[in-house]
């Protein structure tokens, strides 16, 4: 129902639909954040994600309403290939991992990889140290955390932004999925000037002397 909203507000052109993949692995809060996000809940004990699933959010970025569409991914090694599938049509990536668990850290690279290795490219990228509220008691009984520096140095080595949010508390969620917008605007507006840049054959000045290019030869023109 959510797919068959979004697919008939792009087919009347009343806005367009983004697509971002949310990935990360398995227990970083992928579906808490996105229910915090679309419902304003949270769940202390949550079902782990069995293939994809899907959530539309409109929100307004500089006055202008943005549509996106989250595929919340399944982080368990034996559904990563359902993820993978998704990646060619994702416009934008929310990648998630545990502050509080540095392993999921570690794997932020090998996510990153399987992107653009699935995608064809890298996509605008969100990267998000969730599960902030539980950093310090965590770091207080001795287990390794995330810092923010280490997030923050991690994202900038990649070319993604950087933040860190609590599902739990609601903590930058929607700031989370602002700031993700706006890459993605801003990516669609650097490909629209590169498409402008690169001279097209069809393009080309009719010429009035000389050969016509072939392509000019059999399209009707009206003006
Ligand atoms: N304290 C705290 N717990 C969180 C937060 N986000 C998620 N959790 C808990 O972490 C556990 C895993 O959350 P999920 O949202 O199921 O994680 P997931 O990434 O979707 O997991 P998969 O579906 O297996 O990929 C649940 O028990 C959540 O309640 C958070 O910000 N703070």
């Amino acid at each position: 129902l959510v797919i068959s909203k979004a697919r008939k507000m792009e087919e009347n052109g009343t806005n367009r639909v983004y697509k971002v993949i949310l990935i990360g692995d398995s227990g970083v809060g992928k579906t808490s954040l996105l229910m915090r996000l679309c419902k304003n809940e949270f769940k202390s004990s949550m079902t782990a994600t069995l293939g994809v699933d899907s959530h539309t959010k409109t929100i307004t970025v500089d006055e202008k309403p943005i549509t996106i569409q989250v595929w919340d991914t399944a982080g368990q090694e034996r559904f990563r290939s359902i993820a993978k599938s998704y990646f060619r049509r994702a416009d934008g990536v929310l990648l998630l991992y545990d502050c509080t668990y540095e392993n999921s850290f570690i794997n932020v690279r090998d996510w990153m990889s399987a992107v653009v290795e699935g995608a064809g490219r890298p996509l605008p990228t969100m990267l998000c140290g969730n599960k902030f509220d539980m950093r310090e008691t965590s770091a207080r009984y001795g287990k390794k955390c995330v810092s923010t520096e280490q997030g923050k140095k991690l994202a900038a080595s990649t070319k993604s932004h950087f933040i860190e949010t609590s599902a739990k508390l609601g903590t930058n969620v929607s700031e989370c999925l602002n700031e993700l917008a706006k890459l993605l605007l801003k990516a669609e507006d650097d490909e629209k000037r590169e498409n402008r840049n690169v001279p097209s054959k069809i393009n080309k000045p009719f010429q009035l002397t000389g050969e016509h290019p072939v392509e000019n030869t059999s399209r009707t023109c009206c003006s």
